[in-house]
């Protein structure tokens, strides 16, 4: 089937290239034209494990194509809509700028028949605006919500837990089947709704991953006036099937680019509904979550008997999460900024995030190693628990600092052997 893809970002690169290689004749359009010439060249522009192996094999193969000129799709007959959602700039709401360009743009080439499928997350009602300005060109809407994780994004996509579609004609919902066509012959859950539910389960899920890790960052502050330890909490909670041990890992919460902004905009949009008291708790969410950043901060400042300023911080990690160069509201780059902006030296390394990080966050002193960061430090943070970072040695890593003073704030590390090797140690939530 030919298929475009409309934004070449963390979500339509992916799609794109996993498309591809299920045998779908795909052109994914960006109007970003660095991200463009570096996918036509076959490389990917951003790091995520098993894309440019992807991208290599569909560029070979000449399923895959890219541009920046949307009638390079005129050919498509179904196009995916992947462009970004952000925060507006002077709210809490969606940004919909993209999304309704990239829709405008597409008008021109629209065929009767033809499928637009919005993948990005939008607030309820979007669908039904937007299938409005489509119907005239005789093409028709359907809302098909992304669940991927980053880090996961190929495995995600080529073999997704489960299918949503919002669909108003039992065509679409064909159509999309040829699509998924691998995906439901394996069985893949599938849900056939219609565009509000669609556009709601992925706000509702996103809040309710949310909601789990701020739940357990809450007890986590809990823990730390008690004496108890939140990694045993969650360990025991979630034996309890009917609760579940995953996203119970308590630390610095949630980033990235969907998260924080995703429950801001639902927040946003139920107040618009009239019902701003119905998630009137995300608010809550949101500053458990930010809460924990702040606590790094003071935690490192504590150690130095509330003043930061000269002393060297090694910060390890900053990517909102491992196995990405993601840097979009990550709670390791903010703890970074806001140790740099009270006045410490801070020496940030990544794995894979500094290129990310120095773009938006020039200011900072940046390693390529974590040997590096760590040589003459006076405090270190593992801010992001890549596992370069949850494997260090204690004593080795006791050898490089200057003044052994840890805080764990992705509970990573076994506080008994880091303290036993001399380390004034702290985690985030256990003794
Ligand atoms: N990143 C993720 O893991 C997931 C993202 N989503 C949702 O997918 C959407 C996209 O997210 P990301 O890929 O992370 O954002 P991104 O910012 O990485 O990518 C968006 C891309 O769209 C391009 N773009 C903007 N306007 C355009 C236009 N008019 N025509 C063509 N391209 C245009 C941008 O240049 C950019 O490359 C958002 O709504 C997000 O909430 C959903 C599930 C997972
Ligand atoms: O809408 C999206 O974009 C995506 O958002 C999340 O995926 P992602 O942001 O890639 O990353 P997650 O693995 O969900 O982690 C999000 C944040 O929560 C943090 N986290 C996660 C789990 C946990 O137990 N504790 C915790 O603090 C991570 O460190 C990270 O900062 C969802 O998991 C995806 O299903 C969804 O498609």
């Amino acid at each position: 089937m030919k298929l475009s893809v409309i934004g070449c970002g963390y979500l339509g690169a992916v799609h794109a290239a996993a498309m591809a290689s299920l045998g779908h004749d795909v052109v994914g359009i960006d109007v970003d034209q660095a991200k463009i010439d570096a996918l036509a060249a076959g490389r990917s522009p951003i790091y995520e494990p098993g894309l440019p192996e992807l991208l290599t094999r569909t560029h070979a193969s000449g399923a895959l194509r890219f541009s920046t000129d949307v009638t390079d799709a005129a050919e498509a007959v179904v196009h995916f809509i992947a462009v970004g959602t952000p925060q507006s700039a002077d709210g809490n709401s969606a940004d919909l700028r993209f999304v309704d360009a990239a829709v405008d743009s597409l008008l021109p080439i629209l065929k009767p028949g033809d499928l637009v499928v919005g993948k990005s997350t939008v607030p309820v009602g979007t669908a039904a605006r937007l299938q409005e300005r489509i119907a005239p060109t005789g093409a028709e809407l359907a809302w098909n919500p992304e669940f991927l994780r980053e880090g996961f994004a190929v495995k995600d996509t080529i073999e997704p837990d489960r299918l949503v579609y919002g669909v108003v004609s039992e065509r679409a919902r064909e159509i999309l089947d040829s699509v998924y066509a691998r995906a439901i012959g394996a069985g893949t859950p599938l849900v056939v709704t219609d565009y509000a539910t669609a556009e709601l389960v992925k706000t509702a899920a996103n809040a309710f991953l949310a909601t789990k890790i701020s739940f357990i960052n809450a007890m986590a502050e809990i823990a730390e006036v008690t004496g108890a330890d939140v990694t045993q909490l969650a360990d025991a909670i979630g034996h309890d099937n009917r609760i579940g041990r995953r996203f119970l890992n308590a630390g610095i919460g949630f980033g990235g680019g969907c998260l924080p902004k995703d429950i801001r905009a639902f927040a946003a949009r139920a107040e618009e509904l009239g019902r701003g008291e119905s998630v009137a708790f995300l608010a809550e969410i949101d500053a458990i979550n930010l809460r924990r950043r702040a606590r790094v901060v003071d935690l490192v400042a504590e150690s130095f008997g509330g003043d930061v300023s000269g002393r060297r911080v090694a910060v390890l990690g900053l990517a909102f999460k491992p196995e990405s160069d993601d840097v979009r509201d990550s709670p390791a780059l903010d703890i970074a900024r806001a140790l740099s902006a009270a006045g410490a030296t801070v020496a940030g390394y990544d794995p894979e995030a500094v290129e990310s990080s120095r773009r938006v966050a020039p200011e900072l002193d940046y390693v390529s190693s974590a040997e590096e960061a760590l040589a003459g430090a006076e405090a270190v943070v593992v801010a992001t628990e890549w596992r370069q970072f949850r494997e260090l040695d204690a004593t080795d890593t006791a050898a490089r600092v200057a003044r052994p003073v840890i805080v764990d704030a992705r509970n990573v590390l076994d506080p008994s052997a880091w303290r036993a090797a001399g380390w004034e140690f702290h985690g985030l939530g256990r003794p």
